[in-house]
Parts: structure tokens; C-alpha cells; sequence
């Protein structure tokens, strides 16, 4: 018997999953029972595609799964006829290798286990829950099509056992010896068809329990009062306790709004009911079923590379992959459900799936639906802030990666704006609604902070006039998205710190008598300033403030491909920003009749470098803005 040893990250789960996480032990069932469920999936499919492998199994092979429990032995056995491991799915499996997710999942624990056990099945460390009730497990293994059998066994220490044994079909047993502390618990029939029927109730697989049952003979009032003694025997049951139908395949007005929820559970490993559920059965040119669910908390892996979809894709009821990232789009990532079509070939190969008109037409209407029904949500207020403060960022990736669909998901976009406040949050259709007739863009302004973002010099002009701003504080996809919106309704969308003020009552000869008159303190400014600023002048945008910076208009689209860059993780250097002073401003008109050049340059400095601190961005030398600030301080007092 060969002994091997966990990898560290394996090693680390076990750990918590026999010390910490100790809430919700039961879902170690669910768990074993998807895994025992999947199994049959990849069997099935196989069938139908490999010839060898149809031939390998019984003509009569029927998927089911196989619970039975031992009270004396306090042991719990799961087993299915599924597709089994071999020697080396056991060790890449369950064993030496972590899977991505593992890391992902260890560095995610909260400490707190209710929040902790709900990760578990999300991460896909599914087996391994199973050390949570156990002592020791033995799993015995028979892949199909092959000769060998093996048995691993673990206590979920260290190391585990791997050695060949015999077994006579395809397919595996699960061997759980319980801790004696969870014998009573979960070596109960009650128990286990509590769970089966709460989390397994629509495996589309025959779940059995099989279990002894003393019987004690009834016996006949004549035999009682003969004072006959009524026999005891133990009887082997063998009870179906699942319902064992592909529940999207039942009429939705049959369904009740419990079971879709336990259907999504089981399906997601979410503890949560969801958040939405839509379920269609389309007729015509195509004949398909989609169940699609949207959680009420994103997946964890949603901002992953390597994210595991959510949807899986049935033929006439046969499972074929839940590996297909094409089915929905990627900014739907966060969907879960099933499409299952009565149109495509049953031996389809997953290699042609991403071609096939059939998927390519089932996809765009899932999308449709999919988003009518999330416009559906946003009537209710309330609702639909949960949707947004989860789904926001994939929504507007949405409004580059669809182009067919760009208008429907502007409409479900919400934005905070200098209009709302207490986290409320408004649509483009209200922003439209709510300007004035003169108004013909939608004015937005980009950042990090949104309390910086509120108090930016550069709003003054907007609140003078009475026109919204959108405050856009996710900096990292707004910077990319926002600009390439190009128009909402025939609205261009406008940077505000890259486009020219609103009007104000100034007329152009006013505007040039005002450049005339700071022309030169202009000039001297920019002199002082030299490379820092692309250039100095004065603006009518102000009205509190005495500057400000914005960005050189000619330059967003070259300011938007840094930001690309930056976001690929190259170091791209600012471009230096327009400073524009406010003639209207005290500390702007002393400035033009101060005669002094080193005030002059203080002050320069100073306007520039506080206006940069507005906007909050970093400015280049703190300690000669402090001295700056020291020396007119001085002369101040
Ligand atoms: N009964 C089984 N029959 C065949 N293979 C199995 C069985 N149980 C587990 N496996 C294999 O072990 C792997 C790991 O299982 P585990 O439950 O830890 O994660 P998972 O099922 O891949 O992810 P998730 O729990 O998110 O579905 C499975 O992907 C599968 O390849």
C-alpha cells in the first residue's frame, strides 16, 4: 500500500474542515451526492459518445446513487455507477493536487463558520467537507472502460493510502466512518432523507436508501389473547427518497417557489435562496429549456480569470459540459442555471459547441430574456439597489463586450450623481428626465473617492447652472467603460474635467476683456510652473474655488489608453494637467497686482499643487508645498 502525502493547501483545508468549520455540517451530503450525480453526467455522455465505453457497460445501465447507513458500525456509505477514478483521477483528484481554488478558498475564510461553510461548495473543495462528520473515509474506485479497481483512504491528517483493490462494476463507493460524536445525528434515516430531500430532491438520478428495519409481526387479537409472542425480524429496505426528475423539465405553474430554491441550492452549492429566478420553455424554430438563477451574493470567483461558469448545457435531458464558458457571455458570468435543447445532436462534441447556430440562437434569447427580466427587478427600488451593489461592474462591462444589447443595459445602469445622496443612486432615463431643456449631454466625472469626487472645484460651474454630474468612483472600470459609452438616447456621455464649462452668462467680449486683463499674470504663471501644467488660463467654471485642473481635451483619448496600459499593469506617467484660475477669486486678483516674483511663485505653486490635492491626485513635492505654504503664512500675518 502506497502512502502519500497531501499537498500543503490540502493539508491546510483538512485542517479547518476537521477543526473550524463546524456549522452546517449536513452539507456534506449534498456535496457527495452532486460529485456522485456529476459522475453519472460524464457516464452518460460518454455513452453516447464513445463506442468502447457503451460497450463496456451493461445494455440496461441506468445512473443512480446508493446511500446506506449502519448504526452499530456508525458508518454512512454513499456509492453511484458513475464514470469512478482511476489511480490517477484519485491523487489529481483528491489528493496531492490542490486545485485552483483551494488557495482562493483558505485565503478567503473569514473566521466567522456559518459565512465560512458556504464558501466551501463554491470553491469546488466539495469532497473534502466529508472530514467535517468523519474519522476516516475510504473511497473504492472503479473507472469505466478499465480493468483495475483502487481504494484511497484517509483520516484527513497528513497523508492518505492508495493501494488496488477489487470491485466489480464501474463507477464509486464512499466509505464515511463517522466521528462517534455525529453517529447519531447522521446514521439516522430521518436525517439523511431530511437532506436528500432538502438539497438532492431534483438530482436527475434514482437516489436509494437502503437501510435494516427490525419488524415486529403483527399478530391477531385471537394470538394475543393465546398470549403468543409476536416475532421480530429484520427486513432490508431499499426506499427511493428523491423525486429523480430534471425539475426544469415540469410546468412552471406545478413548480412552487421553495422548490426552484432548492433546486438552485443544489445546483450552486449557495446556501441563499436567490435573488432572482426566470424560467422559460421556448417552442418554435428552436425548442429549448433554459432555469436560469441570479444569486443573491456574486460568486466568489466573479473577478477571477480562471471563474468557473455557472451554467450547464443539457441535451434532451443528457448532461454534456458545465464547462462551457460560451453559453452566456462573459459579463453574465455571474448567472447559474441550466439550457437544456431538444435540437442539438446528443453526440454533439464540445469543440463544435462555440460554432453551432442552434447555441449561438438560444444564447441571444437567454440574454434578451435575461435582461428584460433584471428590468422587470429594477422597478422595485429596493430590490434592485441589492442587485446593483452586487452586480454593477459585470453590468457595465456589459455595455462594451454587447453591442446588440448596449441600450438595455444602460437602461439597468445606476449611478450615484451630485443629485442623489445617501447611497442612492440614479438611472440614465432620470438623469435625462430630470435636465433642463437646454441641456443636450450627460456629464460625468471619474475617480477614487467619492468624497473627493463630491468636492471637486470643477462641479462649482454644474451646481451653479443646475446641471447633474454622475460620480463615478470606481476609477478601474469607469475610466476604461465610460468614455467608449460614446451616447445615451442621442446624449454623448462628457468628462468633465476634459470638456468645456456650461454656459455661463458671459459674453465673448466680456470673456476677452478678462483674458486681457490676466494676461500677463497668466503668462508669468505659466512661466513659473514650466513642465508641470500643459498650460495656464483663465475659466469662467469657478465660483468658491480660486483653481483647478482639467485635462488637455485633445488629449482624453490619449489619456484613456495610459489608462488601458495601466490597467495591464504598465507604469504610464501622468500627462500634466491645464491649471485654470478664477478671476472672480480675492487670491486671484491680488495675485495679478502683486508686484513681488518670489510671492508670484509661491503662490503659483500653491494654486496649482491645491487644486491637484481637489482633484485627488498626488502632488509631486510635499515638502516644498509645505514650505510654501509656511512662507505666505508668514507674510500673511
Ligand atoms: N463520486 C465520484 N465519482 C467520480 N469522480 C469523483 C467523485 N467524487 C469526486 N470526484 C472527482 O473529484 C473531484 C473533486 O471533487 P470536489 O467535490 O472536491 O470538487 P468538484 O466536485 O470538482 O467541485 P464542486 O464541489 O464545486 O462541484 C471532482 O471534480 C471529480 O473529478
Amino acid at each position: 500500500m502506497a502512502k502519500h502525502q497531501f499537498q500543503t493547501e490540502v493539508g491546510q483545508l483538512l485542517h479547518l474542515m476537521t477543526h473550524s468549520l463546524y456549522s452546517n455540517k449536513e452539507i456534506f451530503i449534498r456535496e457527495l451526492v452532486s460529485n456522485a450525480s456529476d459522475a453519472i453526467d460524464k457516464l452518460n455522455y460518454l455513452k453516447l459518445t464513445d463506442e468502447n465505453i457503451k460497450a463496456a457497460l451493461p445494455g440496461d445501465w441506468a445512473g443512480q446513487i446508493n446511500i446506506s447507513f449502519d448504526e452499530a458500525d456508525k458508518s454512512l456509505t454513499i456509492s453511484d455507477n458513475g464514470i469512478g477514478m482511476n489511480e490517477e483521477d484519485l491523487i489529481a483528484s483528491i489528493g496531492t493536487i490542490a486545485k485552483s481554488g483551494t488557495k482562493s478558498f483558505i485565503d478567503n475564510l473569514t473566521g466567522d463558520a456559518k459565512k465560512d461553510s458556504n464558501l466551501i461548495g463554491q470553491f469546488g473543495v466539495g469532497f473534502y467537507s466529508v472530514f467535517m462528520v468523519a474519522n476516516k473515509v475510504d473511497v473504492i474506485s472503479k473507472k469505466a472502460g478499465e480493468e483495475q479497481a483502487y481504494k484511497w483512504s484517509s483520516d484527513g491528517t497528513g497523508e492518505f493510502d492508495l493501494a488496488p483493490c477489487t470491485k466489480e462494476s464501474n463507477g464509486t463507493v464512499i466509505y464515511i466512518k463517522l466521528k462517534d460524536e455525529e453517529a447519531e445525528e447522521f446514521a439516522s434515516k430521518y436525517r439523511i432523507q431530511n437532506i436528500v430531500g432538502k438539497y438532492s430532491n431534483h438530482i436527475a438520478y434514482p437516489i436509494y436508501l437502503n437501510y435494516s428495519e427490525e419488524v415486529t409481526e403483527e399478530l391477531s387479537e385471537e394470538d394475543k389473547k393465546a398470549g403468543k409472542e409476536a416475532k421480530k425480524t429484520v427486513e432490508k429496505r431499499h426506499e427511493k427518497i428523491n423525486e429523480a426528475t430534471a425539475l426544469w423539465t415540469q410546468p412552471k405553474a406545478k413548480l412552487k417557489k421553495e422548490e426552484y430554491n432548492d433546486f438552485y441550492k443544489s445546483i450552486s452549492h449557495d446556501s441563499q435562496d436567490p435573488m432572482l429566478t426566470i424560467h422559460t420553455k421556448a417552442e418554435g424554430v428552436n425548442e429549448y429549456t433554459t432555469l436560469f438563477y441570479i444569486p443573491k451574493t456574486a460568486p466568489m470567483d466573479m473577478y477571477r480569470a480562471d471563474y468557473q461558469p455557472g451554467v450547464k448545457l443539457y441535451v434532451k435531458r443528457v448532461f454534456i459540459t458545465d464547462d462551457e464558458k460560451e453559453l452566456l457571455p462573459t459579463y453574465l458570468r455571474f448567472v447559474r442555471g441550466i439550457i437544456d435543447s431538444e435540437d442539438l445532436p446528443l453526440n454533439v462534441s464540445r469543440e463544435i459547441l462555440q460554432e453551432n447556430r442552434i447555441l449561438a440562437n438560444i444564447k441571444q434569447s437567454s440574454v434578451k430574456k435575461i435582461l428584460s427580466e433584471i428590468k422587470k427587478l429594477s422597478k422595485d427600488e429596493e430590490k434592485y439597489a441589492e442587485f446593483i451593489a452586487q452586480y454593477i461592474r459585470p453590468l457595465k462591462e456589459g455595455v462594451y463586450q454587447d453591442f446588440t444589447n448596449k441600450e438595455a443595459i444602460l437602461d439597468l445602469l445606476r449611478y450615484k450623481s451630485t443629485k442623489t445622496e445617501d447611497g442612492k443612486m440614479t438611472s440614465l432615463a432620470a438623469y435625462k428626465e430630470g435636465a433642463n431643456s437646454e441641456q443636450k449631454a450627460i456629464y460625468y466625472i471619474i475617480g477614487e473617492n467619492e468624497k473627493v469626487l463630491r468636492n471637486s472645484p470643477l462641479l462649482e460651474a454644474y451646481k451653479k447652472n443646475d446641471i447633474e454630474v454622475l460620480i463615478l468612483d470606481d476609477k478601474e472600470i469607469d475610466e476604461i467603460i465610460t468614455p467608449n459609452i460614446g451616447a445615451y438616447k442621442e446624449w454623448e456621455f462628457k468628462d468633465i474635467t476634459a470638456c468645456e464649462a456650461p454656459k455661463v452668462e458671459q459674453s465673448e467680449d466680456e470673456k476677452k476683456e478678462v483674458e486681457e486683463k490676466f494676461k500677463s499674470i497668466v503668462e508669468k504663471i505659466k512661466d513659473k510652473l514650466g513642465e508641470s501644467v500643459t498650460d495656464v488660463r483663465v475659466t469662467n467654471r469657478l465660483s468658491d474655488s480660486p483653481s483647478c485642473v482639467v485635462k488637455d481635451v485633445g488629449d482624453a483619448q490619449m489619456a484613456q489608453m495610459m489608462q488601458m496600459m495601466r490597467a495591464m499593469g504598465q507604469t504610464m506617467p501622468e500627462s500634466a494637467p491645464i491649471l485654470e484660475i478664477n478671476p472672480e477669486h480675492e487670491i486671484v486678483k491680488k495675485l495679478n497686482a502683486c508686484p513681488d516674483e518670489s510671492t508670484i511663485e509661491d503662490v503659483s505653486w500653491i494654486l496649482l499643487d491645491q487644486a491637484k490635492l481637489s482633484e485627488g491626485m498626488d502632488i509631486t513635492d510635499a515638502v516644498a508645498f509645505a514650505q510654501r505654504l509656511s512662507r505666505i503664512t508668514n507674510k500673511a500675518l
